[in-house]
């Protein structure tokens, strides 16, 4: 087959896939996702990682009927996977988050929509349908304007605050300072700004998206490097909702996070955008599992690229994991349909492992089938 216009034959392979993203769309773009900071050690860590790691699969166990699902704070997961919060979707297709959401929507796959997504957090809600949607906090110097958005997560239907706390700045990224490219300079992460009251407020004439006054303004008050701990009480004081850290490695920011009630973390190092040199997630999971005990969920990102890395991960102590760059590449190539055929691809991946490690159940799955490479 040949493709065309109308049908494109979306390969298989991940790598193929990101390849054939770098022919889809312009290199500055591309490059966004695809790279890593520094030397982009911890980027090739990530997926490395997994794979110092075997399943020692069981037989015999009937497998003919399977259930991949896990419930994370009363939000039932059906393939025990999200999608990882993506900021700035526009660069790589014009239908942006829209896009993605309809084909989470479609496979029911729960959403997690970032802070500098280019559509609002309610255009986004508004393309989910019923699937489950967390909001994404990077929590803003502005104190108001961070409460505001998480009231306004909460009106539009999110059920969980996912606040990142590895990017007190953005990190170093190479390859896209010697490409001068920053989605954020362009404005394609200001939506959420906006439309914000508290943010709108602020600034006193009418905004647009590509002045670059707003955008310097935005880009002002985005990351807060003065948040510490204590701040987590302000938060917890204004929502009901469960809030998770997204971005711990240690583990006594585990015991510290079980501390300040904290109601779930995300085991991530932002798939190497951030410190590079820093541990892969999944070599720092092992000792989060040993401090957490089962309190509060674990999920992890990083690395997620196969059905086999989902079993690895749960095997090590994960009750979950999302899907991050994969679904960028898929957004890149065919908007939409494009997404839909990486989570299509990755749910029936997920299924086979599952019965192939010799489970029925996604919960059954636990550190008595992985070892480590020796
Ligand atoms: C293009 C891009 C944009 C991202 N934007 C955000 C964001 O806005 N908020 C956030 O918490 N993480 C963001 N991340 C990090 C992802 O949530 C996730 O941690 C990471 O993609 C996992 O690594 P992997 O994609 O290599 O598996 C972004 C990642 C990429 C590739
Ligand atoms: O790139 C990122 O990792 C990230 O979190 C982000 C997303 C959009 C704009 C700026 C930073």
């Amino acid at each position: 087959m040949t493709n065309s216009i109308l049908k494109i034959d979306y390969p298989h392979s991940i790598q193929l896939l990101e390849q054939m993203a770098s022919e889809s769309i312009e290199k500055g773009p591309f490059t966004y996702v695809n790279s890593g900071s520094g030397a982009e050690s911890t980027l090739r860590a990530n997926v490395s990682a997994f794979e110092d790691w075997h399943i020692v699969p069981r037989v015999l166990n009937d497998v003919s009927k399977r259930d991949a699902s896990t419930q994370i704070l009363g939000t039932t997961f059906p393939s025990s996977f999200a999608i990882a919060p993506v900021g700035v979707q526009s660069i790589f297709h014009p239908d942006g988050e829209l896009a993605s959401a309809r084909a989470a929507a479609h496979h029911d796959v729960p959403f997690i929509a970032s802070t500098l997504s280019s559509y609002s957090l309610e255009e986004v809600a508004a393309n989910l349908g019923n699937t489950p949607r967390w909001f994404q906090l990077y929590w803003s110097k502005d104190v108001e304007l961070a409460l505001s958005m998480v009231k306004r997560a909460e009106e539009a239907g999110y059920s969980a605050i996912v606040i990142t706390v590895d990017t007190a700045l953005l990190g170093n990224r190479e390859r896209d300072l010697t490409n001068g490219y920053s989605p954020l300079k362009l404005g394609k992460g200001s939506a959420n700004y906006l439309h914000d009251p508290v943010f709108l407020s602020r600034l006193g004439s009418n905004p647009s998206s590509d002045d670059p006054d707003v955008i310097g303004k935005i880009v002002d008050v985005i990351f807060n490097p003065s948040l510490t701990w204590d701040d987590l009480r302000t938060i917890k004081n204004h929502t009901n909702l469960p809030v998770l850290l997204k971005g711990v490695l240690h583990e006594e920011d585990a015991r510290k996070a079980l501390h300040y009630g904290v109601d779930g973390v995300i085991v991530s190092n932002h798939g190497g955008r951030q410190l590079d040199g820093c541990i892969s997630s999944l070599e720092a999971l092992p000792s989060i599992a040993e401090v957490i005990q089962g309190k509060v969920p674990i999920l992890l990102d990083s690395g997620i690229r196969r059905g086999s890395d989902v079993i690895k991960a749960k095997a090590l102590g994960a009750n979950a994991v999302l899907l991050g760059r994969p679904f960028v590449y898929g957004l890149a190539v065919g908007g939409e349909q494009g997404v839909r055929h990486v989570l299509k691809d990755f749910i029936h991946d997920i299924d086979v492992s599952l019965a192939l490690t010799g489970f029925s159940s996604m919960i059954q799955v636990d550190q008595s089938i992985i070892r480590k490479k020796n």
